[in-house]
């Protein structure tokens, strides 16, 4: 046997992985680089043809088989388990007759070079986008990709601050914005950020499903219900985050009931009669501006209190100019890949869109990029592609600006007589013009309205 113990005590010494077979594809043997990498063991496949190593499933290809026909070295890269990725290197050794004696194959594991490589590209892209635009991309775990704008920057900056504390978060900003983003940036730097991120749209359902989704119920608690009961969003939510969304349309007898969870950290399910204790970290976000909502009575203020220790306010996309190039980019870039496509935007493309008041923010330029690259003609999207409502409008001239200044300022003093003095013949005395110009005028004004 050519391995003495001493040999292999210095093939063990090495960080390569190395795997020996005879010249007739049998293993001879392995070193403890090797059994680590691979998961596989040594005593198992000692003896073992190479044939019967890949029909058992230990390996999906073998090199060892591969350089024994070609005669010569052979390199590939081989994937183990899920994402581990093996760069293996098959060798032959010759006799003196010029048979194959042996086969020396080294695996090296080069998963972390090849992460170390794709963060190194993704780096490059983002210091290109930075240079460009003066935003940066974020990338979170699940590879996706977002724009931030200075504007912005100090939204992320603050929330990836508090995230660690356990602090709850108000998120504020119109619909289409970012604040879900933001809420799932939050959990993933946060301490919870193993546990669970569960998400509500409070808006989304009836009062009484809302009551059973958010505190689980009891087998049988209401007609209808499941008969094994249900555990609530409040207790899958235990040691990760609970996203309420639109809270503003909480409703209140169920905003007294969340008040006293956040209070007590324990609740009792719909038709129970013990408590559940918990513990999660709480996230709201709403469109409303839920100072407006506590003065009409329709939002509690304590809770108010309670939910904003730290308010957050993400700005409407009109806001926030220098993120429209970046984001228009990112998308077409996102779905050409999707669609596999290849679609690039017209400069004066990128030029109207910054300009364009984006009432549905960045899921409206989404739909947007998404509706111009699927119903593109050619690679290049063009303004007259646009949708009328996302062109400019033409610049009023002066003279058109004076006539409606004038126009307004008429109807204004019209308004007014006629309030004044009752008549349209009155009014139009007091304003030294004739009647029938008075009445002409208010009808074509009520025409344009139309
Ligand atoms: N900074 C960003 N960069 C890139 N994409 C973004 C960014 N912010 C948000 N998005 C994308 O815009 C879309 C809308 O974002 P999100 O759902 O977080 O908004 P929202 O404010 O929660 O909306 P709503 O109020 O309607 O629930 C999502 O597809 C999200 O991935």
């Amino acid at each position: 046997m050519l391995f003495d113990k001493n040999l292999q005590r210095v093939i063990d010494a090495l960080s390569d992985g190395v795997y020996i077979t005879d010249g007739n594809g049998i293993t001879v043997t392995m070193n403890k680089a090797y059994e680590r990498m691979t998961g596989l063991s040594k005593r198992h496949l000692i003896g073992l043809h190479m044939s019967e190593v890949v029909k058992a499933g230990y390996i999906s290809r073998s090199v060892s088989l591969e350089v024994l026909k070609e005669l010569s070295a052979v390199t590939i890269i081989q994937t183990i388990g899920d994402d581990h990725k093996i760069f293996v290197s098959g060798t032959p050794m010759f006799d003196e007759q010029g048979r194959i004696e042996y086969v020396v194959t080294t695996a090296r594991d080069i998963t972390e070079l090849l992460k170390a490589k794709h963060k190194e590209e993704q780096l490059d892209q983002l210091l290109k986008l930075k240079e460009l635009y003066g935003t940066s991309a974020v990338s979170g775990d699940n590879q996706e990709t977002f724009i931030i704008s200075r504007n912005t920057k100090a939204c992320y900056d603050l929330a990836k601050k508090v995230a660690t504390s356990n602090a709850k978060i108000l998120i504020q900003g119109e619909t289409g914005t970012g604040k879900t983003l933001l809420a799932n940036t939050i959990h993933k730097y946060s301490k919870a950020c193993d546990g669970p991120f569960i998400e509500l749209n409070c808006a989304a359902m009836p009062e009484s499903l809302l009551e059973a989704e958010l505190f689980g119920y009891m087998p049988g608690a209401f007609t209808g219900a499941s008969a094994k009961g249900r555990i609530g969003l409040l207790e899958a939510a235990n040691n990760g985050t609970l996203f309420l969304d639109e809270i503003g349309d909480l409703p209140l007898s169920l905003q007294v009931k969340l008040l006293k969870v956040i209070a007590e950290n324990r609740f009792i399910p719909v038709g129970g009669t013990d408590f559940k204790s918990v513990n999660f970290r709480l996230i709201s976000a709403t469109h409303h501006d839920l100072k407006n909502l506590v003065d009409s009575k329709l939002f509690r203020e304590d809770l108010l209190y309670r939910l904003s220790v730290v308010p957050i306010t993400l700005p409407p996309l009109r806001d926030r100019n220098d993120e429209i190039a970046p984001l228009l980019e990112h998308y077409i870039q996102h779905f050409n890949s999707v669609y596999e496509l290849d679609c690039h935007w017209h400069q004066d493309v990128i030029e109207q869109l910054s300009h364009y008041d984006w009432p549905g923010n960045i899921r409206e330029l989404i739909n947007l990029t998404e509706r111009l690259v699927v119903t593109a003609d050619q690679s290049l999207i063009t303004v007259e592609q646009l949708p009328a409502e996302f062109k400019l409008k033409a610049p009023i001239s002066e003279k058109r600006l004076l006539k409606l200044q004038v126009e307004a300022l008429e109807r204004r003093l019209i308004d007014e007589a006629i309030k004044e003095f009752g008549t349209t013949r009155s009014a139009a005395n007091v304003l030294g013009i004739d009647q029938s110009t008075l009445v002409k005028k208010q009808k074509r004004w009520r025409q344009d309205e139309r």
